[in-house]
């Protein structure tokens, strides 16, 4: 069973919930283990002020994984970052893992934190990460036991600085459906201000669209 397949048999339970039941999962129960190392190491090596004989030493060892996993390529269709939805932030590290604490198909709150890959400065995270955040989550809660959709507009608004190294609050809400269209809001708390929030259109895809 390839990850798309795994994943579409997962997607009914809805995507914040998946049931694999007694399946072989693809990538195996350590996949998140190697995920969660790979995003310590961006934030290691993000925040690391290194001697030079070190970071050789570093290159080198980076440069022997990266071997080792190159002639295990697979098409996209197949791939498993991304497709894994019973692993933290769907087994990718582009976006912080968002961990959900509970949802339905109108509204989902979870937790996230931005480690210090994501820092834009002054310890406030990149001004480009917070919307990747929400469009993520927008975009799982746009689509939850839905019709695929993509996203036609973010509108997000910076109200205080995101903070790196803190664990955040997400609240997301699926308002309201035109159509094709679809439009969700989101807020993202620290303690009990709003650093950001954001308004999102998804629209459904026709039969065949990309
Ligand atoms: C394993 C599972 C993992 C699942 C988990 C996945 C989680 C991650 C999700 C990430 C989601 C993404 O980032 S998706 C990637 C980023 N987005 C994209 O690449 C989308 C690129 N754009 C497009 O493909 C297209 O423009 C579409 C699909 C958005 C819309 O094109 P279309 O299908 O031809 O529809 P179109 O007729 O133009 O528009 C339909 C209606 O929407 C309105 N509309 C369209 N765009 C806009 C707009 N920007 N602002 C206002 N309104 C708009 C139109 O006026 C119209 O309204 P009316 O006349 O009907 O009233």
């Amino acid at each position: 069973m390839t990850a798309r397949e795994w994943a579409g048999r997962v997607h009914p339970a809805g995507p914040w919930e998946p049931d694999p039941g007694p399946m072989p999962v693809p990538g195996g129960a350590g996949f998140g283990d190697m995920i969660d190392a790979l995003r310590e190491l961006q934030d290691t090596i993000t925040g690391a002020a290194p001697p030079p004989h070190l970071v050789e030493q570093a290159t080198r060892a980076l440069r022997e994984v990266s071997a080792a996993l190159k002639p295990h390529t697979v098409p996209e269709r197949e791939q498993i970052t991304g497709h894994r939805m019973d692993l933290r932030g769907r087994g990718q590290t582009m976006a912080p893992a968002f961990v959900p604490d509970e949802w339905d198909d109108s509204r989902v709150s979870g937790r996230v934190t931005f480690g210090r890959h994501y820092l834009g400065g002054n310890g406030a995270v990149h001004g480009g990460a917070v919307p990747l955040l929400f469009d993520e989550v927008l975009g799982r809660l746009a689509n939850s036991g839905r019709r695929v959709s993509r996203t036609a507009y973010l509108h997000v608004n910076f109200r205080r600085i995101t903070p790196v190294g803190v664990e955040l609050r997400l609240d997301a809400k699926f308002e309201r459906e035109e159509g094709r269209k679809r439009f969700l809001t989101a807020a993202l708390y620290d303690g009990g201000h709003v650093t950001a929030d954001a308004e999102g259109l998804f629209v459904a895809l026709r039969p065949g669209q990309p």
